[in-house]
């Protein structure tokens, strides 16, 4: 890793080669950044001229041979691509859009954390002023509104979410399975949709969900012909803050699609207080604190079918990254 150089604005990066008709080395800019330590490298591609394939994602994630990270987020022109170009018939404002990858390589639709830190990032490049008014991006998932708190937080309309199963998987409570590694059998659980898909069991302790082996990932039935995220909860009860709003708090713990465990999952926390409060029944909170292994972010659910997420974003550092042609 070097601390200086970009990449050529005429090099496209696919699949770690480098296909502007020469071998030489190329240097890709970074910018590493996480929200509550699901981490992220960001690469500025405000020209929309490149195009990071599966190895590349790859090299950059590796925590040992690459910079490390959850997921690669390319900062591009909506009108770059056809999911953004899409977007902007009905969302003109939507000018850039978060390229997300998982850190193997895959293509997910949606990142909450991710979009919390692809603000910051837009507003250290110039392109976004959250004190002014809120950033409107695309995703795969559609167009998403980040407003920035007075604590510094960031506040992320989701969108809408669902429980594909319906009302009679609410209504019972599951319309899943998940069988964890070193368990006796299978645990029910609920899917959640939140542009990507999530599966949410429910533990009973803190111990319980102190001494779940993630490190491979939970079997899901039936099987999510997408895959699943699967997030492992513990409710902590409910209380009144000093507003006089009933809120609620959760543990969790995350298996993520493309990734494994994670320290944090923005989508997971969502479907996490989305489920724990449908097992809570009718009265139960709409804000819900849940607290990750690398932090705390705030969920509301909104009266509109929406759902918010808060929680911080932060960049730590910034550099350059060699991608060598047919190397990686
Ligand atoms: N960590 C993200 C979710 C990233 C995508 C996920 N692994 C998937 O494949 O759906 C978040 O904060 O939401």
């Amino acid at each position: 890793m070097t601390t200086s150089g970009a990449t050529s604005p005429d090099a496209t990066i696919s699949d770690g080669t480098i296909s502007d008709g020469t071998t030489a080395p190329r240097t890709l800019a970074f910018t590493k950044g996480h929200g509550t330590h699901n981490d992220f490298v960001l690469v500025d591609d405000r020209d929309g001229v490149l195009d990071l394939g599966p190895a590349a994602v790859r090299a950059l994630a590796d925590r040992r041979g690459g910079i490390g990270a959850d997921g690669v987020i390319r900062l591009a022109p909506s009108a770059a691509l056809p999911e953004g170009r899409a977007l902007l018939e009905s969302e003109p404002a939507a000018r850039w859009f978060m390229d997300y990858r998982n850190g193997d390589g895959s293509v997910a639709e949606m990142c909450g954390n991710g979009v919390r830190v692809f603000a910051a990032f837009a507003e250290s490049l110039g392109l976004a002023d959250l004190g002014a008014g809120e950033l409107v991006l695309g995703t795969r998932a559609g167009v998403r509104r980040v407003r920035k708190e007075p604590d510094g937080w960031y506040a992320v309309d989701m969108g809408r979410w669902t429980f594909p199963g319906g009302d009679a998987a609410v209504a019972a409570g599951l319309d899943a399975s998940v069988q964890v590694r070193g368990w006796t059998g299978a645990r029910p659980a609920l899917s959640v949709d939140l542009g990507n898909p999530h599966t949410v069991v429910a533990l009973g302790t803190d111990d319980e969900l102190d001494a779940l082996d993630l490190t491979v990932a939970p079997d899901v039935r039936p099987v999510p012909p997408h895959g699943t995220n699967v997030e492992l909860v513990v409710p902590l009860g409910e209380s009144v803050d000093e507003h006089g709003t009933s809120v609620g708090r959760v543990r969790m713990r995350v298996h993520e699609r493309g990734v494994g465990e994670t320290r944090s999952c923005g989508t997971g926390a969502c479907a996490a207080a989305l489920a724990v409060r449908a097992w809570a029944g009718g009265g139960a909170p709409d804000v819900w604190f849940v607290e990750v292994p690398g932090g705390t972010v705030r969920v509301t659910a909104l009266a509109d079918g929406h759902v918010e997420l808060a929680g911080p974003a932060e960049l730590v550092f910034a550099g350059t990254f060699p991608l060598v042609d047919g190397s990686r």
